[in-house]
This record gives C-alpha cells, sequence and structure tokens, in this order.
C-alpha cells in the first residue's frame, strides 16, 4: 500500500504552535522508511495522523490514491505496534493474536477453523509456533512484541506503523528481532513506517530515512546519502559523533582557526563556515615540526581511539589499526580534515 501525505499541518489544541508543519511526503509500496528525529519532533504526532488516531488541521492524506478522512477508511489495512503494546493477560498467545478477527461483525468474521489456520501461520511467522498456548506472563519482551506484531498483523493488513517497538528491549534481542523484521516486511510485502530513537537501527533495517525536527522535515534521504550527504549540521550531528572546526575560507582553501589542523582545498565562496567531521574521518599527518600530542584510547572495531589535544579541547580520533605512521613512536600528529562537509549558517556549504 503506497501513502502520500500533502501539506500537513497540525495544530497543539487551541493554540498557534505546529506540531507538524507542513510535511509532505510519499511511501511507495514496500517502503521500509524510518522517521528518526529528536524527543518532540512530531515523529509519533505524523505516525498517529496517518494511523487516522488524529485529525489535521491542514492538508491531505491518501492511501493508494484514495483520500483518507475516517478511522473507517482504514479499517483492516493498517497494522500498528507502539511500544508500549499491551497483550491481554488474562488470554493465551494464540487468543490475543485472534482478537482482532474474532471481534469482526459477524458477516466479515472468517470461520473458527480459518481463524485458527491464520493463527498458526501468524505463530509459525513469527517464529514462536510452541507459545500458542503460553500466557503473555510467562513470555520473554522479545517474544512479547513478536506476539505484538502477530496481532498486528492478524486482520492481513499491508501498511504497519510501527512506533518505538523495540524501545523496552535489551540491544542484542533488539538487533535480532530488527533483522527479522526487516525479513518479515519483505516476505509479505509491507509497506512499514517505523519511529525510533536509535540512529542504528534505522540505518541498518530502512530503505530511507526522514529526519525531522520541530514538526518539520528536514531530509528525507537513503542511508547512505543521508551519511554521505548530510544537508544540515543538525543532520550531520544527529547520525553520529561529529568533531566540528571552525574556520574561514579564503583563496580556495579552508582555514582552519585551530593551530596543527591543516588547511585543505574547497570551492566554496569566502567567508567564515564549520568543517564537520567523524572522528574516523580525520587522518592524522606526521609531518611538521610542532604537533599535537595524542592520547591513546584503546582499540575497537579495528580502529585506534586517540584523543588529540587542540589549544582548548580534545578531540576524539579513530585511525584504522592497519595504518601505520610516526605518531605512533611520537605520540604526536597534525590533523588532516579534508574529508569534512563545509556548513553555513547550519546549511551545506560544499
Ligand atoms: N495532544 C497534544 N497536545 C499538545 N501538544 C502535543 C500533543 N501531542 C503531542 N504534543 C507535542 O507535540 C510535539 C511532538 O510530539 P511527538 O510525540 O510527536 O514527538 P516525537 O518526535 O514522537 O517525540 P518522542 O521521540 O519523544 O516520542 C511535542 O512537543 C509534544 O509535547
Amino acid at each position: 500500500m503506497s501513502v502520500h501525505v500533502e501539506n500537513l499541518t497540525r495544530y497543539a489544541p487551541a493554540s498557534q504552535r505546529k506540531l507538524l508543519d507542513d510535511i509532505t511526503l510519499t511511501f511507495p509500496t514496500g517502503a521500509f522508511v524510518a522517521l528518526v528525529g529528536p524527543s518532540g519532533a512530531g515523529k509519533t504526532t505524523l505516525l498517529r495522523a496517518i494511523a487516522g488516531l488524529d485529525q489535521c488541521e491542514e492538508g491531505t492524506l491518501t492511501l493508494n490514491g484514495n483520500s483518507l478522512k475516517t478511522l473507517q477508511d482504514r479499517a483492516g489495512k493498517i497494522g500498528f505496534v507502539f511500544q508500549n503494546y499491551a497483550l491481554f493477560p488474562h488470554m493465551t498467545v494464540a487468543r490475543n493474536i485472534s482478537f482482532g478477527l474474532d471481534v469482526l461483525p459477524r458477516g466479515k468474521r472468517p470461520s473458527p477453523t480459518e481463524i485458527a489456520n491464520r493463527v498458526k501461520e501468524l505463530l509459525e511467522l513469527m517464529q514462536i509456533p510452541a507459545l500458542a498456548e503460553a500466557y503473555p506472563a510467562r513470555l520473554s519482551g522479545g517474544q512479547r512484541q513478536r506476539v505484538a506484531l502477530a496481532r498486528a498483523l492478524a486482520t492481513g493488513p499491508t501498511l504497519l506503523l510501527l512506533d518505538e517497538p523495540f524501545g523496552a528491549l535489551d540491544p542484542i534481542v533488539r538487533r535480532t528481532i530488527r533483522t527479522w523484521l526487516r525479513t518479515l516486511h519483505d516476505q509479505l510485502g509491507l509497506t512499514t513506517i517505523l519511529v525510533t530513537h536509535d540512529q542504528e537501527e534505522a540505518l541498518e533495517v530502512a530503505d530511507r530515512i526522514v529526519v525531522m525536527q520541530n514538526g518539520r522535515v528536514v531530509q528525507d534521504a537513503s542511508p547512505t546519502d543521508l551519511d554521505e550527504k548530510p544537508q544540515t549540521s543538525f543532520v550531520m550531528e544527529f547520525l553520529g559523533e561529529a568533531v566540528t572546526f571552525k574556520g574561514q575560507v579564503k583563496n580556495g582553501y579552508f582555514v582552519p582557526d585551530e593551530a596543527h589542523v591543516a588547511s585543505f582545498p574547497t570551492h566554496i565562496s569566502e567567508g567564515r563556515a564549520d568543517a564537520m567531521i567523524r572522528p574516523f574521518e580525520i587522518m592524522l599527518q606526521d609531518e611538521g615540526e610542532a604537533a599535537v600530542p595524542l592520547a591513546t584510547h584503546g582499540k575497537s572495531n579495528g580502529y585506534r581511539h586517540y584523543s588529540a589535544t587542540l589549544a582548548g579541547r580534545a578531540v576524539p580520533v579513530f585511525v584504522p589499526e592497519t595504518s601505520g605512521g610516526a605518531h605512533i613512536k611520537t605520540g604526536c600528529a597534525h590533523l588532516n580534515i579534508q574529508n569534512a562537509r563545509i556548513f553555513r549558517n547550519g546549511t551545506r556549504a560544499n
């Protein structure tokens, strides 16, 4: 199912404050899109608007090209899972899953055999066939989340809306369940919109990431583009650790304010600017007399971790373990930041 949202604006009740500010987005059939952004950015508000749980004052929403106004227009087509999903504690896993089918009006309700078959199929799909008769209290967090997903999928929706569904899980279970979710999405041909606080999760599981801030979309891009071409300094910082070097563009070079950080060529116009770079993109140069002292902080994931002491601060630098250099012996180096992105007034300039 495809979803199109156009110029969607929602105000806080009895206020002029915009919770969603002119959002236009398309979610094509089969897309797996993550909504990310800081707390209060409007991610849940957007998801609830798509779900039909809240009405927006301005804008339109279409599912498969059909305009949507009421919750009825969406019946059975959308599955939701929220972080604080509540399974019914007094019902078995099988009953929890079939609940959405059991409560359908008689004319629309499948026969008991069809419902039992559907539950069996979903339990297998969720890889928990042995848990049919178990009660929620004896399930692990990951198993409960699978039951919540099965329940959301029971009526055969083609759009899956997930709001922080893995928030309560520990990191290892979280990693396993998100890989499994991605496979499930592909297998069932779903369109999935996932709200997450976890940037790594978004980058790993989604084919597109929408970054929101203050009720607006600040960037809508593939994980690779978002990583390589962040449009704003906010996006650059939001997606991972970043170091900012203030400086001046002059005669075709970005000249950092701090000593021992090498200038590098750029095509952008002259004036003040910020160069932002990830710690693993900073390179160490051995040449030069006076250099920056490096403190060593161990290794992880194939990188040696240093902190380079500039005049007023320490800058993290991660160097591949395989790379050599005199700095390993001397404990001093110059910083090469030629891979930095340059921003002016918070917007990408190079
Ligand atoms: N019914 C409401 N009335 C007034 N303000 C609201 C209402 N619902 C949400 N808000 C406000 O709207 C803003 C966006 O909230 P929302 O829950 O969508 O953000 P979010 O990006 O999902 O944040 P989080 O990551 O913390 O869940 C917040 O400032 C919130 O306080």
